[in-house]
This record gives structure tokens, sequence and C-alpha cells, in this order.
């Protein structure tokens, strides 16, 4: 016998989250939970205000229509809706044993502001080290300075960087001058540089910083092809889709010798967790991105390893079905 229920949730998120320049003061989202005889399987559908094209409504709507045809008996065709998409393929490979258990908890640490917390993380992280700084928000000389004091200080640390198209080419160069030139292959990959993407490949041509594609994935002319001075591809899997999309997605990264970064879509605890499983499965050898649970005041259902955040579990939320 087939059982099914859909909650909605909302958590507070600290008071400096902003996303696109609007601030998010609540992360609002959904969990489907499928069950068949002693199996089950869990999955979120959060699509992320600003990043996702659908609202959470919409999302809210395919899955209630996917999971009362499913519970029916049906099996029905996955919605053509990205964030329901994914939470709904993540609910069924956990149903069926797919998804493996094993994860991947090593989220490079991320760092919106003041660089000083980032010490402390790198400090305590075991093995190779790995941070995300976001750029972009500031003025572009203050950025340059950030990561070079930051290259500078830790030798062994590799930067990714994010500016979410921030920059005109002119901005970028200033960032550029400020970052020793012996520094920049340590910058794994500079996210997005600029507000277009040639302009985006010419600063990685005339700086020799390597860049990633995040935001151009989901554009309707995006390929995935071997360009000089592009080294990754960011996954956002609430924003991509079905899990076999991810998979398609890494391999054709991974086929033209890129790295592919399983990244945060700001998931509650329950989504993250399953997203380090995601990594550790698709992307072993690459640290993920998701390093957002502390944005937020509470987790859900599931923790994160060590998190000290308070867990709201099943009795807490609210059934829809
Ligand atoms: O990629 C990571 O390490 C963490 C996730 C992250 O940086 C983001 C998640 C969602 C929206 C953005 O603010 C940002 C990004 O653009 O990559
Ligand atoms: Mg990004």
């Amino acid at each position: 016998m087939r059982r099914a229920q859909v909650y909605r949730w909302q958590i507070p998120m600290d008071a400096g989250v902003v996303l696109r320049e609007r601030r998010l003061k609540t992360r609002d989202g959904l969990f489907v939970h499928l069950q068949q005889g002693e199996k089950q399987g869990w999955g979120e559908v959060s699509p992320l205000p600003g990043f996702s094209l659908e609202s959470l409504d919409d999302a809210q709507a395919a899955l209630l229509s996917w999971v009362n045809a499913w519970r029916d008996g049906a099996s029905p065709v996955l919605p053509d809706v990205p964030s329901a998409a994914f939470g709904i393929s993540c609910a069924l490979t956990e149903l069926d044993g797919t998804l493996p258990e094993a994860a991947d908890y090593r989220a490079a640490p991320l760092c919106s502001g003041d660089p000083d917390e980032l010490f402390a993380a790198l400090a305590a992280m075991p093995g190779e080290k790995v941070a995300k700084v976001k750029v972009g928000l500031y003025e572009a000389v203050r950025d340059g300075m950030v990561v070079n004091l930051l290259l500078e200080a830790i030798p062994d640390l590799r930067l990714r960087l994010d500016a979410n198209r921030a920059w005109t080419p002119l901005k970028a160069q200033q960032f550029a001058k400020y970052v020793n030139p012996v520094y920049r292959d340590r910058i794994a990959f500079m996210e997005e540089p600029c507000k277009t993407r040639d302009d985006s490949r010419a600063f990685a041509q005339e700086t020799g910083i390597a860049i990633a594609w995040d935001e151009s994935l989901r554009e309707a002319d995006f390929e995935f092809i071997a360009e000089p001075g592009v080294s990754a591809v960011v996954i956002k899997p609430t924003l991509t889709g079905s899990l076999d999309k991810v998979r398609e997605q890494v391999a054709a990264a991974h086929a033209l010798g890129l790295t592919a970064v399983i990244s945060s879509s700001i998931e509650s605890s329950l989504g993250l967790t399953q997203l380090a499983r995601i990594a550790a499965w698709l992307t072993p050898n690459t640290i993920p991105g998701l390093d957002t649970l502390n944005l937020m005041q509470a987790q859900l259902v599931r923790r994160w390893p060590d998190n000290t955040l308070p867990l709201v579990d099943v009795e807490g939320l609210e059934p829809l079905l």
C-alpha cells in the first residue's frame, strides 16, 4: 500500500541574508514523504526566490497533483517544475534505495563579508582547504585585497569566488589588479564574474583566473562545451530538476574535463544532507558548496552532523493532505 504526505514549512533566516538585492527573511518550502510497505523516502521542494522561475505555490500545485496520482497507484511523470521534480526524485530514490547513504559533509566554508570568520573555519577544516568568498557586494578593490590577503595568509588554501554577474569588465579588471599574479592559480574558479558570458570569458583570458558557470546553466542557450579559461560548472539541483537531469549534467561536465560542484540553493537541513549524499555519489572528488545551513535559525527533520541549530521534527510541520 502507498501512503504519502506533503508538509509546508517556514524557517526564519539570519538577519543579513540578501539574495538578488532582496532580503530573505524566511525560507519557505515543502517536504514530500512517500511510503510503500516498509520503505519510505523524503524529498524537499523549496524553490529559491530570485533564482527559481517557479513560485512556491506553483511548486506546491505540481507536487500535490503528482503525489495524489502516485498515491492512487499510478506512475506519474515528474512535473516540469525543477524544484518539484528534484524533491520527488529524491523521495523516489530514497524509497527504492538508489540514493546512497554515504555523504560528503565537507562543505566549503562560505564567506560573504568578514574574512576573519573564515580563518577560524579553515583552521578547523581537515585535509584540502577550500573556501568560497562572495565578491561583487562591495568595492572591487576591497574584494581584490581580501582575496589576496587570504591567499597570502593560508598557503594551502584554494578559493572559489562568486560575483553573481555583478561586474562590468572594468570592475572585474580592478579586482584582478589587486590579486598577486602568483596567487591566481589558487583561485579554483570565479563564478560568473560579469554581466554577460562573453565578458566573463574575456576576463578569464585576460587575467588567467579560471571561471565557472552557475547562472548560465539555467539559460536556454547554454551548452556544455570545453572552453579556454572555464574550469567548472556549479550545479544546484533544486534549480536543475530531477536527479536524472542532475546526473546528466554532471556526466556532461566530467566528459569535458570540467569540475562539477554540487551546490546549495539554501535548502533546509533535510535537503542539504541529501545534497551531501548526491555529492558523495556523483562528484566524489569535489568538495560540494553546501555551507548555507547557518544562514537559518533551525534545522528540519534531519540534522546536519555536529550542527547545533535547534531541530524541528515532523510533528512541528504543517501537513497538507
Ligand atoms: O555554492 C556554495 O558554496 C553555497 C551556495 C551559494 O553560494 C549560493 C546559493 C544560492 C544563491 C546564491 O546566493 C549563491 C550562488 O550564487 O552560488
Ligand atoms: Mg553562484
